[in-house]
């Protein structure tokens, strides 16, 4: 059929831009974890202790009311932070051992 092969081109190009933005979130969760361990490494230098749950559920309020102007369910941006930051606890405990 002749159809098939916009559709192709559709998915394509939408595709592309999907490949695009993951290379983005990417780097810029490459760029945080390195901002979260030089914060780690003025904690190790001042004995401060690496999870800080209040500036945490700061962070997690300000992801979920961007969240919400781009559409994004509060669940799904809570699990995403969960995530990014057990990631980044993990990378500033990892300063540690070297
Ligand atoms: C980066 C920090 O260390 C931890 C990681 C956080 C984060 O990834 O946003 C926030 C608080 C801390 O539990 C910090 O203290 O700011």
């Amino acid at each position: 059929q002749g159809n098939t092969v916009p559709v192709q081109d559709t998915m394509t190009v939408y595709r592309k831009k999907i490949d695009e933005l993951d290379k983005e979130i990417i780097h810029l969760l490459g760029e945080r974890m390195q901002a979260a361990k030089a914060i780690g490494a003025y904690k190790m230098t001042h004995k401060v202790a690496v999870v800080q749950p209040d500036r945490f559920n700061k962070v997690l309020q300000q992801a979920i009311t961007e969240g919400k102007k781009e559409g994004l369910s509060e669940t799904f941006v809570k699990r995403l932070y969960e995530d990014v930051h057990a990631e980044s606890v993990r990378q500033e405990e990892e300063l540690k051992q070297h």
